[in-house]
């Protein structure tokens, strides 16, 4: 018999069984569940989560919830985000997971979404559902003692304030923060009040022990909080030295003499001789403050932030242009969710996008219209890899100056 899918929301049995299948599915230790199963069934939303149920068997799990991301030019569109996707492995291969898409997608398209969003686990699972890498990131570890840093710097008197500030601060000052700094970064999400609980300890969900990071503010001259970044230490001493790495689990700014501030003040703490930056900008500004930037070695580059296009117009009508043009873009997409011919019609000012009988300029797929769409790749490279048919001369190099952002795109929270 076909597992039955369902929704969880407001079944205390259906939403246990959903989080026991979600360990199951990500490999998490069964047991390490009960201690967090009463704040975790309090605490989380799911209100769009659904299960497949062989008997009362939760066998397969997949959420969605609204979500706000910024687009190139700081229009913020709500996006039907999705998370918590596992088949339990007794189960897979048999189409659980894209029955569970396609309801999902279908509902989202239907309440008007402009775009689908998730994290990868693995590169090879959503590409066929239509989803592409739109935004990546760079992880750095930092060599302190090869940065060529002047080991005497402190933060210049008049050039702003930096503090430790503890959790309680951390939920006071950072939401207002955040808001102003994502609103400014395309590929930027919302951060939900449990983020910042979680984020401070103050709500408990992962497994293990607690370690209670450091937070340090930096706030302007004007003593107005730019900055914020969080991160822990571990108690390394090799030979009666100090071999400290500092591991960055967040550092955002909204201006770029708060984001040098952080990565200096990081760089310039006693002790520590590596910082870790976690999954940064793929263009962070970091290596350019470095004397040596050779002292920044790339643990890790890649994909992170995947988005589904389900409406064309809504996607790119919404998004800001730095330039104006017109390209006529053919979108293929065998689920029907993003298919058609439109014409962009592109300004400063704003954009207008339509469904047209003209020729097209390119043809590429929803999942490379993904790549395109938040400024994170480029059209001519998208041609060259065979991803993006080019149907008229030079249209990659139009699509590349209309669609290109001074800066990558970047989503620095993981869901
Ligand atoms: C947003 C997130 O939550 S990311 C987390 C994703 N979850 C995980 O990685 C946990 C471990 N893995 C799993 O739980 C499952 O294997 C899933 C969810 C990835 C796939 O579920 P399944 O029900 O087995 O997928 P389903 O049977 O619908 O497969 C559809 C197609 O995708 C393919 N596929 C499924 N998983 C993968 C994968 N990991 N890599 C490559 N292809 C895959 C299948 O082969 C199938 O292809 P076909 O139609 O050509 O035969």
């Amino acid at each position: 018999m076909h597992p039955h899918i369902r929704s969880v929301a407001g079944s205390r049995v259906d939403s246990e069984a959903w989080l026991r299948a979600v360990f199951t599915g990500f490999l998490h230790p069964p047991d390490s569940l009960a201690e967090t199963m009463e704040l975790r069934l309090a605490k989380q939303d799911f209100e769009r989560a659904i299960g497949a149920f062989d008997g009362d068997r939760c066998v397969a799990t997949f959420r969605s919830f609204d979500q706000e991301l910024t687009l190139p030019g700081g229009a913020l569109t709500t996006a039907n985000a999705v998370s918590g996707v596992t088949v339990t492995a007794t189960h897979r291969r048999r189409g659980l997971l894209s029955r569970m898409m396609a309801r999902d997608l279908a509902a989202a398209k239907e309440r008007g979404h402009a775009v689908a969003t998730l994290v990868a686990a693995e590169f090879g699972i959503y590409g066929r559902f239509g989803f592409g890498p739109a935004a990546g990131f760079t992880q750095w570890r930092i060599l302190k003692s090869r940065a060529g840093l002047d080991p005497r710097w402190s933060l210049p008197e008049g050039e702003g304030t930096l503090a430790f500030i503890d959790g309680a601060e951390v939920r006071k000052l950072g939401p207002e923060l955040h808001d102003r700094f994502r609103k400014g970064q395309a590929g930027a999400i919302h951060r939900p009040p449990l983020f910042w609980e979680r984020a401070t300890g103050e709500v408990r969900l992962d497994p293990g022990p607690w370690r209670e990071p450091f937070h340090a503010l930096y706030r302007d001259a004007a003593g107005v909080p730019q900055g914020l970044v969080t991160f822990t230490t571990d108690d390394t001493w090799e030979a009666g030295l100090p071999e400290v790495t500092a591991t960055v689990s967040s550092l955002f700014a909204t201006t770029p003499a708060a984001e040098s501030a952080l990565w200096r003040f990081l760089l310039a703490i006693d002790w520590v001789a590596a910082v870790d930056t976690g999954r940064a900008p793929t263009d962070s500004i970091l290596p350019l403050l470095l004397p040596d930037p050779r002292a920044a070695l790339v643990k890790e580059y890649g994909d992170f932030l995947w988005l589904r296009p389900l409406d064309v117009p809504g996607l790119l009508g919404e998004r800001g242009y730095a330039t104006a043009g017109r390209l006529v873009i053919e979108v293929t997409d065998p689920a029907g969710l993003a298919h058609g011919r439109f014409l962009l019609d592109a300004s400063p000012e704003g954009a207008t996008v339509a469904a047209t009988a003209r020729a097209a300029d390119l043809t590429l797929d929803a999942g490379t219209l993904a790549r395109l769409s938040l400024g994170e790749e480029s059209a001519a490279r998208l041609v060259a890899g065979g991803l993006v048919d080019e149907e008229t001369p030079g249209a990659a190099a139009r699509a590349d100056l209309l669609f290109r952002t001074s800066r990558r795109p970047w989503c620095p929270d993981i869901f």
